[in-house]
């Protein structure tokens, strides 16, 4: 059988996480092992910084990225991406009362990571908010608890994960869908020229929407 070769940063819960027996779990794993298994493929997962996974993949270090990517336009000038598997929206986060609203957040230290559209995002659209870029958003929720940050800024399933387990934080201003920044929802990317594994992949994305597995992972990843 074939072995597909994914890689993913696994600091973004309920996507990707590394748990305590060191295994990397979550919602793309899960689905992942799903398209695997109607393609009768094994699949291995590598965990690696999240600006470097576009540059390995072209580079063949493995053959496919699913790490609650956004499929944008800048993007796809380098990789393909399959149909969207997960419909997407950025949110801020802080101390709750402490910003009315994204206005507020004028001269503050907000922090992301590195290689985000998140990141591209608060450059481009406010660049009177100082980003400042992590390797991974769990240091950077860290700051955010200890003081060093004043808000953090990700994907709003992500950053939910965070409001349930700090209460004292809370969501700043409105989820933003802007689609040439945050794209059309999250894909798997896989190198241009491999329409094979594009293909497959996309086959086994419906297959696996249409028997109900999506339902259920879903369900088990991002219940309310
Ligand atoms: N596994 C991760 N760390 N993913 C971060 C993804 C952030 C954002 N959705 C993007 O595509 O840029």
């Amino acid at each position: 059988a074939d072995t597909i070769r994914f890689a993913m940063e696994a600091s973004y819960p309920p996507f990707e996480f590394v748990d305590s027996s060191n295994q990397i779990q979550g919602f793309d794993v899960d689905l992942a092992n799903a398209m695997c298994k109607e393609m009768q493929a094994t699949c291995t997962f590598t965990n690696q910084a999240f600006d470097s996974l576009i540059p390995s993949l072209k580079f063949r270090r493995f053959d496919a990225v699913i790490s609650g990517m956004d499929i944008t336009p800048e993007r796809e000038k380098q990789v393909s991406f399959t149909n969207a598997y997960y419909d997407n929206s950025a949110l801020f986060i802080a101390h709750s009362g402490q910003f009315a609203d994204v206005a507020a957040l004028k001269g503050k230290r907000v922090g992301m990571q590195n290689g985000t559209t998140h990141q591209k995002y608060l450059m481009d659209k406010h660049p009177e908010i100082t980003a400042v870029p992590y390797d991974s958003y769990q240091n950077a929720v860290l700051d955010l608890k200890n003081g060093r940050l004043d808000a953090v800024f990700g994907d709003t399933a992500v950053v939910n994960e965070w409001l349930k387990q700090n209460k004292n934080l809370a969501a700043v201003g409105d989820k933003i869908t802007d689609p040439t920044y945050f794209g059309t929802g999250l894909g798997v990317a896989v190198r241009q020229n491999n329409t094979e594994l594009l293909t497959k992949l996309n086959d086994a994305l419906a297959k696996v929407k249409a028997d109900g597995t999506y339902k259920t992972l879903y369900s088990k990843w991002f219940q309310q």
